[in-house]
């Protein structure tokens, strides 16, 4: 089981959502970005490298949701979520093929990749 840590990113009354690009696994799904764990690695610090690698941005967490786990058959991951607020930096996609700042109601039409569903529905619940 891989350890890959998420963000959900607020500013103002939307959410960013980066979508995977076509070298990517799972290409063209749609995600919360983040990465894996690595050795020695807190989650927390996780996330913040990887939203500076892949993003170039900062941000303050707030809080976790709760994990999802999920069986992609080749591999299964347990992904870890952070409910955050975007602090700084402009976006600079490193590898990413486009993202999008969408508000609540439109977080729903896009393409997810299986995992994030489950973390998804328990944002959507979340009275913010
Ligand atoms: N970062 C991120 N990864 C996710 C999400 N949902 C989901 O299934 N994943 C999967 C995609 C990858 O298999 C793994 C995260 O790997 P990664 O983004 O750090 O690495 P990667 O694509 O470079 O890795 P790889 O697929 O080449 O092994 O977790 C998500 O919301 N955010």
């Amino acid at each position: 089981m891989i350890d890959v840590t998420c963000a959900i990113i607020l500013w103002e009354d939307k959410v960013l959502v980066t979508q995977r690009s076509e070298k990517m696994s799972l290409s063209l799904k749609w995600e919360f970005p983040g990465g894996k764990i690595e050795r020695g690695e807190t989650a927390e610090s996780c996330l913040h490298r990887e939203l500076m690698e892949e993003l170039n941005i900062q941000v303050k967490i707030l809080r976790t949701l709760s994990p999802s786990s999920f069986d992609y058959g080749k591999f299964s991951i347990n992904l870890i979520p952070f409910l955050v607020n975007y602090l700084s930096g402009e976006i600079i996609l490193a590898e990413h093929e486009t993202y999008k700042w969408l508000s609540r109601n439109e977080l729903k039409d896009i393409d997810w990749a299986p995992a994030d569903v489950p973390i998804l529905e328990e944002f959507l619940k979340l009275n913010i």
